[in-house]
């Protein structure tokens, strides 16, 4: 007798497509395009396998299935939705939906993963650990370049394949790297990382694979390596294109024989661990170089994921922001938010460091600035900060008045209301006097001859204010 199965979808079209595709292929189909029906059908213990969309009029198949599995653990579900969130993909994985296919998806691909789903030994029930998540995303941002991401990582969810990220920094490789861990099948074994950019050349092999005693000088004990620690979970090799030559030769016979010895070792030791590599750097131009083995490349290459500037999907950065603010409130600093013209602004700003350049702008605009809705002039200002080229010695002046209106804005922002009554012009002025003093005398490591001249003071006027001011020579300064 042929399988049965149950197909919801709200569009007809794709109900007629998958019925002509299942049935050629040998199934019984009943659709239905609500998810009450279905759940009538499962409840009455109808059908072999689900096929759901997610969003339908009376409700959400992920919703539904939660419900499904408890009532009918051992019936696979395989949702399918537009909504290619990676939430959405988490979610499925973690309602228990035996695949997530987002749509458009090849029927090819879809009758394979039936007949995997009818053909594989039922396995224990597991619908207890059915959690309702909060809903917070890992990963920020809808626009069309990220949402092909999140397609990627959905695909890969219940994967253990090599996975190579590449892109600019602080474009999120390493958040990518961790969901990956976090919903995939590995997230209840260890996620290790390893940057081959922050430690020194020499110790890379032994601290990817452990030495033993007496390995080399300072080796005084036996050491875990990373891969030994990432056992069983994930393994993050950010920087990948800094990885030296001998050890890349070490990391290709770790993948080709799935073992490894340590450094200063003998006995082959098995390893299960999924790789995860990153780099900003262009790996092709590394291996015409001689710096980086094609081969090892091929191997780490399984599936690449680019991940894009965020100069290439500012439509992201509202979001983005948004998501930022929140984040620094939960921290303890009041909420906050941006005014329209702020936010356009930011849009218009070309990110050299990406996602992290955003979140620090964020954080500094949260913590300086007293207004509940952060204004234009505010973020205006930290772009001016950050876009400046580091003074030259033409443009001194600039550089200089630019830093003074920030210090001063700073004052003001942080005495809302509370101004001195009067005198603050000269206040100010005198203010600026001592330590202007001071640091040029610092700089000119006490010579006040050449102070004056900097300043372009008299010498008995600098030594008269040195002496009114109290500034000591270089003491003066802290
Ligand atoms: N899509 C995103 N949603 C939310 N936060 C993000 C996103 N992308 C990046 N971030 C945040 O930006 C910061 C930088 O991200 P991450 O460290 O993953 O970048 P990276 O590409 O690994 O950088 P690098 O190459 O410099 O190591 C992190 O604080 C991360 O949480």
């Amino acid at each position: 007798m042929s399988s049965t199965i149950l197909v919801a979808d709200d569009d007809h079209g794709i109900r007629t497509v998958l019925t002509q595709a299942l049935t050629r292929a040998g199934y019984d189909v009943r659709t239905t395009s609500n998810a009450a029906t279905l759940w009538r059908w499962v409840s009455d213990g109808d059908g072999d396998l689900v096929i759901t969309d997610v969003v339908m009029p009376d409700e959400n198949g992920l919703d539904l299935l939660p419900r499904i599995k408890k009532l009918r653990p051992d019936l696979r579900v395989i949702v399918m939705s537009v909504q290619n969130t990676l939430l959405t993909a988490v979610k499925a994985n973690e309602r228990g939906a035996f695949e997530y296919l987002p749509k458009p998806f090849d029927l090819q691909e879809l009758v394979a993963v039936v007949r995997r789903a009818l053909s594989l030994p039922k396995s224990a029930p597991s619908a207890a650990a059915v959690a309702e998540d909060e809903e917070r995303l890992p990963l920020i941002g809808r626009s069309t370049a990220m949402q092909d991401i999140y397609r990627t990582l959905a695909r890969l969810m219940n994967t253990d394949l090599t996975v190579m990220i590449t892109g600019e920094s602080g474009t999120g490789k390493e958040l990518v790297a961790r969901a990956l861990h976090e919903y995939g099948k590995r997230r209840n074994g260890p996620f290790v990382a390893l940057n081959m950019a922050a430690i020194p050349r020499e110790l890379i092999e032994s601290e990817l694979f452990g030495h033993e005693r007496g390995a080399f000088t300072g080796a005084t004990a036996r050491a875990q390596g990373r891969f030994e620690q990432a056992e069983g979970g994930t393994l993050f090799l950010d920087e990948i294109g800094d990885m030296p030559i001998e050890a890349q030769t070490r990391l290709l016979r770790v993948l080709q024989q799935g073992e490894y010895t340590t450094v200063g070792g003998r006995s082959a030791i098995k390893t299960n661990v999924r790789i995860v590599a990153a780099t900003h750097r262009d790996l092709t131009q590394l291996i015409r170089q001689g710096l980086f083995r094609e081969d090892l490349y091929y191997r780490l290459n399984v599936v690449p994921i680019r991940l894009p500037p965020l100069r290439e999907r500012s439509e992201d950065i509202p979001e983005l922001a948004r998501h930022f603010l929140s984040k620094v409130a939960e921290e303890g600093l009041p909420l906050k938010a941006m005014d329209n013209a702020a936010m356009e602004r930011l849009k218009r700003h070309r990110w050299p460091g990406n996602v992290r350049e955003l979140e620090n702008l964020i954080r500094r605009l949260a913590a300086l600035h007293a207004e509940e809705v952060i204004p234009l002039d505010a973020v205006e200002m930290e772009l001016v900060n950050l876009e400046a080229p580091p003074p030259q010695q033409g443009d001194v002046n600039e550089g200089l008045s630019e830093t003074i209106e920030r210090h001063l804005r700073a004052y003001f922002d942080a005495h809302p209301g509370s101004l001195p009554p009067s005198g603050l012009y000269d206040r100010i002025l005198r203010e600026m006097e001592r330590p202007l003093i001071a640091l040029t005398l610092e700089a000119t490591r006490g010579n006040q001859i050449r102070a004056a001249q900097v300043l372009g003071l008299n010498r008995n006027t600098l030594r008269k204010k040195i002496k009114d001011l109290e500034i000591s020579g270089l003491k003066g300064l802290k």
